[in-house]
């Protein structure tokens, strides 16, 4: 592994040297041709395929680094060991990233025998949510990644060297990798701020609004997990994907987690970006949350609080695309936990191909969302260092992957955790509310909770 913060192709010895090979994985035939079954459905592939060829930490194939995925409904990437690592900081974290991605990719050898979105080179980042926040950013090569789409699967292996090594083959890089182990019964303690401290913070939030501070801001807090055993994250990562398989599991440099929302995704000029806000608890009982969703549909205050996240996102990718479409009125997303106003704004980038942002230039304009921020941005930004009184690090940043074209998928780092490189029985768990002049404590509270509990379940062992 090489930990460099700029300058990183100058400093290698050889070019990147990147191989894709197509894979037949199950559900993934290796040949296009034997791909489409004759009633025009994909074949189902299980959602931890990808995450089930995860070495075990400790293993020689993890080289000590945490595992790299972003996965949906069994598509997705997954990688591991770290070739090479990039550690960013501060507001211009994002374009520090972009160029060293393209200095190093700017020497690589690459020969993709599969030429999709995630083949060839790519690499994954995460990204505090404040330029203030030590968290900083990383950019993670890994050394091989293992893909898959829409019934075709790919590997990719990225090395430093002189020549194109000889065709890998999956068997001698995986292995059999043993299954997670659970971690055990699982303590919770406080974070940064107390349950009961919070609903303080919530309240001077609410105060802030109906004083004219903000229109909405969004509000967070930890709480601070410790887990019997040491976690392992491929543990959590199944779990996540098993029981949010509409959210995109995701693990990067130790922030894991499974988020609805998708910040954007740009892939050959077509932006997309899956914005949520306005949140309302599940009940469990099928019929009540029926009825609670049509609640939300109507809630003023849901709409509202939907309605600037809406028009935060459309803003900022207005000045990259020719046109862009948002839908007239949210529709509501199910998730096990809770019920959210969604809406899928879309884009199509401006001018010539190759002057088209990166995805992560376009993450980079997008962040902070008023999902995750508040609106103004800038004022809601100052009040969050206010009162929120935590560090939010790498939670409600930018999490994802990108190739070599610039294509590649963000998200939100929400419904996530933060594990801890010195102790790995440690986990920071997070979750975050929007506050607007119609809030209450006590009920915004009580949705954070909700908010936790996909990660709470995902660390636990029953
Ligand atoms: C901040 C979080 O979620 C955000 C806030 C929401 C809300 O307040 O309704 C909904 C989805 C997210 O945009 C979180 O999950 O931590």
């Amino acid at each position: 592994m090489s930990t460099l913060t700029s300058a990183p192709a100058e400093r290698l010895p050889h070019p990147l040297v990147v191989r894709t090979v197509a894979l037949d994985l199950p559900g993934a035939p290796a040949t296009p041709a034997a791909a489409p079954p004759t009633d025009g459905t994909l074949p189902e592939a299980d959602p931890t395929d990808l995450l089930d060829l995860l070495p075990a930490p400790g293993s020689e194939a993890a080289d000590g680094a945490a595992p790299l995925a972003w996965v949906r409904r069994g598509d997705g990437l997954v990688g591991w060991g770290e070739l090479l690592r990039f550690e960013v900081a501060g507001a211009e974290r994002f374009a520090q990233a972009e160029r060293a991605w393209r200095e190093v990719l700017a020497h690589a050898v690459v020969r993709d025998e599969v030429q999709l979105p995630g083949t060839g080179p790519v690499a994954f980042g995460s990204f505090a949510f404040d330029e203030h926040s030590a968290a900083g950013g990383v950019v993670v090569v890994p050394r091989v990644v293992v893909g898959r789409r829409g019934g075709r699967a790919w590997l990719t292996t990225m090395t430093v060297g002189a020549a194109l090594g000889p065709v890998p083959d999956l068997a001698e890089l995986v292995g059999a990798p043993p299954a997670p182990a659970s971690p055990g019964a699982v303590t919770y303690g406080d974070g940064a701020v107390t349950a009961d401290g919070w609903r303080d913070v919530v309240a001077a939030g609410i105060a802030a609004v109906r004083d004219g501070e903000v229109d909405k801001v969004v509000l967070a807090r930890d709480v601070e997990a410790r887990t019997e055993h040491p976690l392992d994250v491929r543990w959590a990562l199944q779990r996540l994907a098993h029981g949010y398989s509409s959210c995109w599991t995701f693990s990067v440099d130790g922030m894991l987690g499974a988020t609805p929302e998708l910040l954007v995704r740009s892939e050959k000029g077509l932006v997309t970006s899956r914005v949520l806000a306005g949140t309302i608890r599940r009940t469990g009982d099928d019929a009540a949350d029926l009825a609670r969703a049509a609640i939300l549909a109507h809630s003023s205050k849901d709409l509202e609080e939907h309605e600037y996240a809406v028009r935060s996102v459309a803003h900022a990718l207005e000045p990259f695309c020719s046109s862009t479409n948002v839908p007239d009125v949210p529709f509501v997303l199910h998730l096990p936990n809770v019920l959210h106003l969604a809406s899928d704004v879309t884009g199509v980038l401006g001018g010539e191909a190759h002057a088209h942002p990166s995805s992560l230039a376009l993450a980079a304009a997008l962040h902070p969302t008023a999902a995750v921020c508040g609106t103004p941005t800038q004022a809601a930004a100052t009040l969050i260092r206010r009162i929120e009184g935590m560090d939010r690090a790498r939670y409600a940043g930018p999490v994802g992957w990108f190739g070599a074209d610039g294509d590649g998928e963000w998200g939100i780092a929400l419904r996530s955790a933060q594990t801890s490189a010195a102790d790995p029985h440690r986990v920071r768990l997070f979750a975050g509310c929007g506050i607007v002049a119609a809030s209450d404590p006590a009920a915004e509270l009580a949705e954070s909770e909700a908010k936790l509990v996909p990660m709470r379940t995902a660390i636990g062992s029953d």
